[in-house]
């Protein structure tokens, strides 16, 4: 089964905060993606608010809610308690959760699950109470003892941290190696019963290479390759191409 295709619109949202006006909108290209096919969608308000802003979250529940019931809302971030409140007033289907510093200019790591336990437990236990489904955000190369972790802190699946892999975009070989990584991770994921998610600097081009090495893939979360691609091709056709690089039949 092809892997579902979660859009972000965090680069969207960077794009409209340039100026003091609507557009390009959130809720907008949110709405074409789902018409063309998009799983779901996905944002990561951070602190400083650089581009999601905390009151775009309820625009785009409302979104699925009206007009795409079918479709998940995925929200990533960091459990501080002001995240988790909002992912609490938003129930969206999914919360990824991810270790990043206010500070950082993206996400660049996974979870040391095995220290961060009491904190991931905590979390979970209290989004948990609204059945949000919890992904946590993994290093591809995160081992047994760590997926073990993880599965014991209450997540359902795991992020698996991509931008190794995208940013090996010109280096055919160690792309190809650090796709056979991933896979492994993934297999050993599974055995411990989590589900398996990936994320960051996935493209058309590298989708095809990941998902031959994680055949049970089970949703990818693409913004910043897939927005690149909509100022070429339109959102609608760029969701289409992400969706086939997936192995849709579009
Ligand atoms: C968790 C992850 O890898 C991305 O979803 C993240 O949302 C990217 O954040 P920026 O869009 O702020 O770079
Ligand atoms: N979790 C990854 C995500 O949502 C988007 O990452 P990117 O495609 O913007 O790198």
């Amino acid at each position: 089964m092809a892997a579902r295709l979660s859009v972000n619109l965090n680069a969207i949202a960077q794009l409209r905060n340039r100026r003091d006006l609507p557009w390009p909108s959130v809720r907008h290209l949110g709405r074409i993606a789902l018409e063309a096919g998009a799983y779901g969608l996905t944002v990561h308000p951070r602190p400083d608010q650089r581009h999601i802003r905390f009151s775009d979250l309820p625009v785009i529940r409302a979104l699925i809610d009206d007009e795409f019931p079918q479709a998940e809302f995925n929200i990533e971030g960091f459990p501080s308690d002001h995240f988790i409140g909002l992912c609490l007033e938003s129930e969206p289907e999914q919360v990824t959760l991810v270790p990043d510093d206010p500070a950082q200019s993206t996400s660049d790591h996974g979870w040391d699950f095995i220290a961060n336990r009491d904190l991931l437990k905590r979390t979970i236990a209290r989004l948990k109470k609204k059945n949000v489904r919890i992904s946590l955000f993994a290093d591809g190369d995160a081992g047994r003892a760590q997926l073990e972790a993880a599965r014991d802190s209450g997540a359902d699946r795991i992020e698996l941290y991509t931008g190794p892999y995208g940013g090996a975009y010109d280096q055919p070989e160690q792309q190809k190696a650090i796709a056979a990584q991933l896979g492994e991770t993934a297999a050993t994921a599974l055995e411990l019963g989590l589900g398996v998610n990936a994320g960051h600097d996935l493209t058309v081009g590298n989708l095809p290479l990941l998902a031959s090495h994680i055949p049970h893939l089970c949703e990818v979360s693409i913004g910043h390759g897939l927005t690149a691609d909509a100022l070429e091709y339109g959102m609608a056709e760029t969701v289409r191409r992400f969706r086939r690089a997936c192995g849709e039949h579009v």
